[in-house]
């Protein structure tokens, strides 16, 4: 009887089941988009009870339309979102508030009060992450400050907290297991990256009290068994977990210090593995956990961009410019480029490397004769622009120069986007043939507990490239157009500073 792996992809926008064969063949997948609840300008969150229920559904449709039946699935690897908080009553299991999305920006008070008291060196120093709304500390402290009693209730042991990731294992284990993974801990602000421990300091800063915690562990591990009730009657292992953009760079096989990977998603994410060595940036990047695995722990180097695949459904569900996002491509194809029009896609701030939680987006060079074709081309190219703010804060940070960038994600299937990124960066972008890499390292992270697949050497064998984007781009075209985005994104942030002190 052959034997797959199940992957779930529990992303900002929708869920994903994938069945992969052995051969990294996906066999079946299925995906629902859930619900994205905004109830105050830039706040985002998301309910937790339907993230669970869209990953159920995919998970009964994939199976079904795979036609294997529930006891060939060997293992499952669950990747999530990362960040996104859930506070829940350990009896009932019912959140006691929504999931605070990592976009959301209503902890800013929160973030400005640690900054005032101080608190920005040891938390660095602790977490290699810096004070912004987008890591979780601030999500649960708001939670518990603003959720009567929840407070006095998590400390008495009854409130348990958990990312994406250790919301799914609890609900999948019958509510028995509550456990998350390094490279998910590493994102909370809670955890401290080097002792490999929640830390005790971190914790007292924070008021968040240490029985509401899950149980680290490593990334490819049996954490526990589903409950037969959700599977046919069967029992499956949960063997693997990671957060989606570690997933990816294991997806993509980035084992070797120095290797990059950037996804494109609802925000991009851009990660060098360091190997064993944690890197503390001094430009604007992340340190964070690649993942536990082999009695070891790997590093790496990140650059967060918060808005990317979103700026393309803003002018989608926003702006009514599109009926789609592929068709993107087309409409950004009738013309050579965006003559001038520049868009900052600053909706809930800005992450790496300028890490301004107060800025707001904004779209410059107009003229009469723009049309919706150069505003689509802009917001494709502002994907670029930023990544590339993020490879320059890469080199310096790890004194290693690019010459190849593994890119996966929604938007990369945008030919016309993969080509300005290598023009404007002078670089070559590799597009690989299985895109869902983040699915895929959740697969090989639980394939490897499991023993369906034998190292980390037979999972690179299956890394196979589908297209390369080489530069074209003359050097001073590329400068010139540089240099007028940093010209606009300074002037964005200056925008909205002057304007908080009037
Ligand atoms: N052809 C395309 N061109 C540009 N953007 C695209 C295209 N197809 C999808 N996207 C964008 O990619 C994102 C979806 O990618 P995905 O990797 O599924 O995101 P996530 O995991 O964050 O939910 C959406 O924000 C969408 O706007
Ligand atoms: O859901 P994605 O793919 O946009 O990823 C979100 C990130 O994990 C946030 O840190």
């Amino acid at each position: 009887m052959e034997k797959y792996i199940l992957a779930i992809d529990q992303g900002t926008t929708s869920s994903r089941a994938i069945i992969f064969d052995k051969d990294t063949n996906i066999i079946a997948s299925s995906q629902k988009e859930f619900t994205q609840i905004f109830p105050k300008a830039g706040w985002v969150e998301h309910d937790a009870n339907e993230i669970w229920i869209s990953v159920m559904f995919v998970i009964m449709e994939v199976i079904t339309n795979s036609g294997i039946q529930p006891e060939q699935i060997c293992g499952i690897g669950i990747t999530n979102q990362r960040e996104t908080t859930v506070v829940w009553d350990k009896k009932t299991g019912v959140p006691i508030y929504n999931a605070i999305v990592w976009q959301s920006r209503q902890t800013v008070e929160i973030c400005d009060e640690l900054r005032e008291k101080g608190f920005e060196e040891i938390i660095h120093k602790k977490t290699g992450l810096l004070i912004d709304p987008y890591f979780s500390g601030t999500k649960v402290k708001w939670i518990l400050n603003h959720v009567e009693g929840a407070r006095q209730r998590a400390q008495e042991g009854e409130l348990l907290f958990g990312t994406i990731d250790s919301w799914l294992v609890w609900k999948l284990s019958g509510e028995k297991s509550h456990v998350t993974d390094y490279s998910n801990a590493s994102r909370t602000l809670l955890f401290n990256i080097y002792e490999l421990k929640w830390d005790e300091e971190l914790l007292n800063i924070f008021d968040i009290p240490r029985a509401m915690l899950p149980e680290v562990k490593p990334s490819s591990y049996i954490y526990g068994n589903t409950a037969p009730y959700h599977f046919f009657g069967q029992t499956i292992p949960i063997a693997g977990i990671a957060g989606d953009q570690q997933a990816a760079l294991f997806g993509q096989a980035c084992f070797e210090p120095g290797m990059v990977k950037n996804t494109y998603g609802t925000g991009c994410f851009m990660l060098m593995n360091t190997g064993e060595k944690a890197i503390q940036s001094k430009h604007g990047l992340l340190t964070t956990i690649a993942w536990g695995f082999e009695d070891k722990v790997e590093y790496a180097l990140e650059g967060s961009i918060f808005v990317a695949g979103s700026a393309i459904q803003w002018l989608r569900d926003g702006l009514e410019l599109l009926h789609s996002a592929s068709e993107s491509e087309e409409i950004a194809g009738q013309v050579k480029d965006s003559d001038g029009v520049y868009v900052v896609p600053a909706f809930v701030g800005l992450g790496a490397p300028y890490w301004d939680d107060k800025a707001r987006g904004a779209v410059f060079g107009l003229t009469r004769g723009t049309t919706k074709a150069h505003l689509v081309r802009a917001t494709l190219d502002s994907l670029a622009y930023q990544t590339k703010d993020i490879i320059i804060a890469m080199s310096k940070d790890s004194q290693i120069d690019l010459k190849k960038l593994k890119v996966d994600g929604g938007a990369v299937k945008n030919s016309i986007l993969m080509q300005f990124q290598s023009d404007i960066l002078d670089v070559s972008v590799e597009r690989p043939v299985v895109n869902e890499t983040t699915a895929l390292g959740a697969a090989f992270l639980a394939g490897l507990a499991v023993g369906f697949w034998s190292d980390k050497k037979e999972v690179t064998q299956h890394y196979k490239i589908d297209q390369v984007f080489l530069p074209s781009m003359e050097e001073k075209t590329r400068e010139k157009l540089y240099k007028g985005w940093l010209n606009v994104v300074k002037a964005t942030c200056s925008y909205h500073n002057e304007n908080d002190l009037q």
